[in-house]
């Protein structure tokens, strides 16, 4: 057991206290004194980390795919048939029939009603259950990845992320199923396999997120971090053909310049000078492509088979545990993970605390994407961090420099033309309305 706390499998990246993560052991100065060649072999360890989590995946994907495409040439469905294999099966591949008025079951049912106080309070409880969350989830993910276990010279410190993401996840697919359970509000509508998809692209986001952060400089990452409208924009044009207004696509950019300008104002970066590589914006982009992917899938799922945030997160979680515990068992993350536990009791401890933070986070994610859809989602994850800088700036009287205040105030005319032009939108289809023939002889 010493053996394997003392060398952890694979050398994986903090995170710091707004949830980014950042890498290992002094990242920067390790990158500018290793020789080129070591650096070199570097890059080309992300890719044998994909190979690896790709076999991982293809030995779930593959048999998978045959026994669905087997099951749908023949005709079972037809056939009819009885018994829990049957049952689970139709399931797994056919799913049942979407109710026409869907399932209204709301994980909140007090934030019901679609007047414009109740959608405004509903919003609200999102972005601060969001932040609230993931703000807390981010200061004991950090602490737990720099806080060194054991006594004196013995001390060590956990060095596998990809366990703590397989914890989260496990976490979010019990505390979903037992909701299931307890409320008897289980809704197994649509193919269960087609869940899969969002799970799969989430692990993977979130994958190239932490290797992208070894080979991104840091305005480079929040960059990237800040311009995730725009992609998810893209995407939902091709997963549900939604079209977007002029305007709308203003705010995205505005909202990405006003965030970058102020993180990287206010954000330091001694934890992380290494240059922009090739690999790293490989990864950056993958990340925005999987992520947005991920969201847009979601959000696809709820309007086309309705069902409720809750089973969504259990669908969802119940692959998402499989896909990221193959991959662990592959690369021995996993004992070493446990042996880690049974050396470490405390661990085991904070470990359970990040995983229900998680867990109330995905609760927020979920019902936030089904009230609102991908894009308000991503634009309260994308202001999130600045938010949060912004909140501890007031609490503490730290002044902002100019760069930063320029930041905040294009994000806060990003968000006010918004509201400003959906008013406007609303108040001229209630005018139609009203007023179909003044309207049409005005056109
Ligand atoms: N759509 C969707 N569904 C399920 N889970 C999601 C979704 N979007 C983000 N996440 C999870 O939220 C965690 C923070 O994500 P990000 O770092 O990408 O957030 S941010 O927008 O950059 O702030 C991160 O958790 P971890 O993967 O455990 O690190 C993401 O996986």
């Amino acid at each position: 057991v010493d053996d394997v706390v003392a060398a952890a499998p694979s050398e994986k990246q903090k995170v710091t206290v707004s949830g980014d993560k950042h890498d290992g052991e002094g990242g920067h100065d390790h990158a500018h004194h290793i020789p080129h060649r070591v650096h070199n072999e570097e890059e080309e360890s992300w890719v044998q980390g994909f190979v690896w989590n790709m076999v991982g995946y293809l030995i779930i994907i593959i048999p998978a795919s045959f026994l669905i495409r087997m099951v749908k040439n023949s005709n079972f469905k037809e056939q009819g048939g009885q018994g829990k294999w049957y049952q689970l099966l139709t399931c797994c591949i056919f799913g049942n029939e979407a109710s026409p008025t869907g399932n209204k079951r709301s994980i909140f049912p007090c934030l019901s009603g679609d007047t414009t106080t109740a959608t405004a309070i509903k919003l609200a409880t999102c972005t601060i259950g969001l932040q609230v969350s993931y703000l807390t989830w981010g200061v004991l993910q950090e602490k737990v990845m720099t806080h060194k276990y054991g006594e004196g010279t013995q001390a060590v410190k956990f060095k596998n992320s990809e366990f703590l993401v397989f914890m989260n996840r496990i976490a979010a697919f019990i505390v979903a199923g037992l909701y299931i359970q307890i409320t008897r509000s289980g809704q197994w509508n649509g193919p269960f396999y087609r869940f899969s998809f969002a799970s799969l692209s989430n692990i993977c986001s979130s994958w190239c997120q932490y290797e992208a952060l070894r080979f991104v400089s840091f305005p480079t990452q929040v960059l990237g971090k800040a311009s995730k409208m725009i992609p998810v924009m893209i995407m939902g044009r091709v997963v549900s053909k939604k079209t977007y207004q002029y305007y709308e696509y203003v705010v995205a950019l505005m909202i990405s310049v006003g965030v970058s300008l102020f993180l990287t104002a206010t954000g330091s970066d001694k934890h992380n000078s290494t240059e922009t590589t090739v690999s790293g914006l490989i990864l950056m982009i993958g990340y925005m492509g999987f992520d947005s992917f991920t969201a847009n899938w979601q959000s696809h799922m709820f309007t086309e088979y309705k069902v409720p945030s809750m089973q969504m997160m259990f669908n969802v979680n119940c692959f998402s545990c499989l896909f990221t515990s193959v991959p662990l068992l592959i690369s021995g993350g996993m004992t070493y993970a446990l042996a880690f536990m049974m050396v470490h009791p405390s661990f085991a401890t904070h470990v359970g605390i990040i995983s229900l933070t998680s867990v109330t986070g995905q609760m927020f994610i979920f019902y936030t994407l089904a009230e609102f859809g991908p894009l308000v989602f991503t634009t309260i994850m994308v202001t999130r961090n600045m938010l949060s800088i912004l909140l501890s700036c007031i609490i503490y009287g730290h002044v902002l420099t100019s760069q930063a205040a320029l930041g905040v105030s294009v994000v806060f005319c990003a968000l006010f033309l918004q509201i400003y032009a959906k008013y406007r939108i609303k108040q001229k289809k209630s005018q139609q309305v009203t007023n179909p023939r003044e309207q049409s002889d005005m056109a």
